[in-house]
């Protein structure tokens, strides 16, 4: 765990009365989690109530939603990052998705902006029917890859429950927390801040009722 990463902790993730079994042996000394608690679903580790960037998307248009704009907000913590932060709208012509903290995903654009009558593409949010093609086409393999994603997490999420029910049957501990670390890095290394994120709700999610 880097400095910069553990700078970032704050304790603000709800706790838990769950107590939970960290084998800290191998963790490195720096900066342990003290005790007994663990933060409900969530995780021990530095970084986990990080806001994300808070960077403003670009948009053209307004947003679908009059939702507050989470993008500021710490979003990405606890249980907010899965139960909220939905997409609820695109804007339209530039197509950028505005995130906000509740509401349903709409995902549709408004005509508004486009140029007068042309054939704008409600759907796709593009201002003529090319570029609607194209957005259609990008879209099938995001689809594509968001269901590879979702696959695979779930998959990740089964494996963790399971060693963690493994090594709590031999007697040991219910996280590693120096394994999380590796992770949380790994991440980290190759994301960046928001690979952070990434990997603390993969951990979380991999947790489960154990
Ligand atoms: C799955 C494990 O158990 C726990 C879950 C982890 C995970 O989801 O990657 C990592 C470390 C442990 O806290 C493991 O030790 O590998």
């Amino acid at each position: 765990m880097t400095a910069d990463v553990m700078a970032q902790s704050t304790d603000a993730d709800s706790p838990t009365a769950q107590p939970a079994r960290h084998s800290t042996a191998q963790a490195p000394a720096a900066r342990q989690t003290p005790g007994a608690s663990e933060p409900a679903g969530g995780s021990p580790l530095p970084g986990a109530t990080r806001p994300t960037s808070g960077r403003p998307l670009p948009s053209a248009g307004q947003p679908a939603s009059s939702g507050p704009d989470t993008t500021a907000d710490p979003a990405v913590t606890g249980d907010s990052a899965a139960g909220t932060g939905q997409v609820t709208g695109v804007g339209p012509a530039a197509g950028a998705i505005l995130a906000a903290g509740s509401g349903q995903a709409t995902g549709m654009a408004s005509a508004a902006g486009s140029p007068a009558g042309s054939a704008a593409d409600e759907y796709t949010g593009a201002a003529k029917p090319l570029a609607a093609g194209e957005i259609r086409a990008m879209r099938e393999r995001i689809d594509e890859i968001d269901q590879a994603i979702i696959d695979l997490w779930q998959e990740r999420s089964r494996l963790s429950q399971a060693v963690g029910k493994t090594r709590m049957a031999s007697g040991g501990t219910r996280l590693v927390l120096a394994r999380e670390r590796e992770i949380v890095d790994r991440f980290r290394a190759a994301l960046g801040p928001d690979g952070t994120q990434v990997a603390l709700l993969l951990l979380r999610s991999g947790r489960g009722p154990l």
